[in-house]
């Protein structure tokens, strides 16, 4: 095992994605099992007492990879020397609510976070925000922490790639393994694109497999709409896979790829997306930096779901500018 452990930083320890997230960093789901991990977690200060009581249970697993553990509500102090930070700590929409209609109460939170993270955090930091709106506060926390590369900054889109893939696998009977080169596109709300006439299925064209009916009334808004049938059946929003799916994503930044992921990045002006904003599109990662995939043949159908969905990533960054946090 190597000796220097590699900080990492949760914000919203104490909360249900939390409770998921942390025994699987700690117990080397993230980095594997010879790379000690220091945890190191943010909570708004009324929750800190909960949090204790996380940590006791954490001591309680005497994982073997997990070297220190560091509370507090001060992100300057948790962000301090962080390697890879998970944005995780916002409120969750409720039913009957959009993601965006989170923007005003959860916006300003990645303000203070991204001025923490430029002022503090390690030279190699990478930040995954699953907070919701997860891809406008990704762009917030960038927009104010200007000394770190705008592509440190990762908004989660991966539960719904993993939701893409599974639906998928069922109607077609295979397993999810069989499964290659599927991308979400867009924003994470239910305007997102899975687009399947690059997916491939054993080597065939996943769209060729299905009806095209299938694609635009089952298969888009059952991926689209997954977080909202979940909240309807459980009363709360997705917690386990949304950890398991910050794991896969953060892992894949870390370690590298060998298959497309889904990753929302800032846009480069690649296929036509708005740059600057934060935007799912299919990557590969090496070396620790990822890439997004070049040259990829878009039909007109995909084409205009992609530009709904910008659109209103448009209109997200549009809003937190004239609330003034970016
Ligand atoms: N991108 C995705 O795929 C995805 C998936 C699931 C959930 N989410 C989002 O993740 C967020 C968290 O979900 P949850 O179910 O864990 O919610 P939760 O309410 O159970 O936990 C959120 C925690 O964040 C803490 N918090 C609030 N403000 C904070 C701050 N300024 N600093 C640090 N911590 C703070 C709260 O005290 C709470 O403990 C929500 O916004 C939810 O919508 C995103
Ligand atoms: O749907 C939500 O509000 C939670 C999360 O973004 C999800 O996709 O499950």
């Amino acid at each position: 095992m190597s000796t220097t452990p590699v900080k990492v930083a949760v914000t919203g320890a104490a909360g249900q994605i939390g409770y998921s997230l942390l025994f699987r960093i700690a117990s080397g789901a993230l980095l594997g099992p010879d790379t000690p991990v220091e945890l190191r977690l943010l909570e708004i200060t009324p929750a800190l007492k909960a949090l204790e009581g996380v940590v006791m249970e954490l001591d309680d697993c005497a994982f073997p990879t997990l070297a220190g553990v560091e509370i507090g509500d001060d992100p300057n102090a948790i962000f301090n020397g962080t390697n890879l930070a998970m944005l995780v700590g916002a409120m969750p929409r409720k039913e009957g609510m959009d993601r965006a209609d989170l923007l005003a109460a959860n916006g300003k939170i990645f303000t203070g976070q991204g001025k923490a993270l430029n002022d503090h955090a390690a030279d190699d930091i990478k930040v995954l925000v699953t907070g919701n709106p997860a891809n406008t506060n990704a762009l917030i926390a960038m927009s104010n922490a200007p000394d770190i590369p705008r592509e440190r900054f990762n908004a989660l889109t991966r539960l719904d790639h993993n939701r893409a893939k599974t639906q998928l696998a069922k109607k077609l009977g295979v397993s999810v393994t069989e499964i290659t080169n599927l991308a979400i596109w867009g924003n994470h709300d239910d305007s997102m694109y899975p687009d399947l006439y690059n997916t491939k299925v054993g080597g065939k064209v996943a769209a060729d497999l299905v009806e095209q009916t299938w694609i635009t009334e089952e298969y888009i808004p059952t991926v689209a709409k997954r977080g909202g049938a979940i909240i309807a059946a459980r009363g709360l929003s997705s917690a386990a896979s949304a950890a398991n799916a910050t794991i896969d994503h953060m892992r894949d930044w870390v370690k590298g790829t060998d298959d497309w992921v889904s990753m929302s990045v800032p846009s480069d002006g690649s296929y036509g997306v708005t740059e600057g904003i934060v935007s799912s599109f299919p990557c590969v990662v090496k070396d620790g930096q990822y890439e997004i995939v070049q040259g990829i043949e878009l039909n007109d159908f995909s084409r205009e779901r992609i530009a709904a969905s910008v659109a209103r990533l448009e209109s997200e960054r549009d809003q937190v500018k004239e609330l003034g946090l970016i």
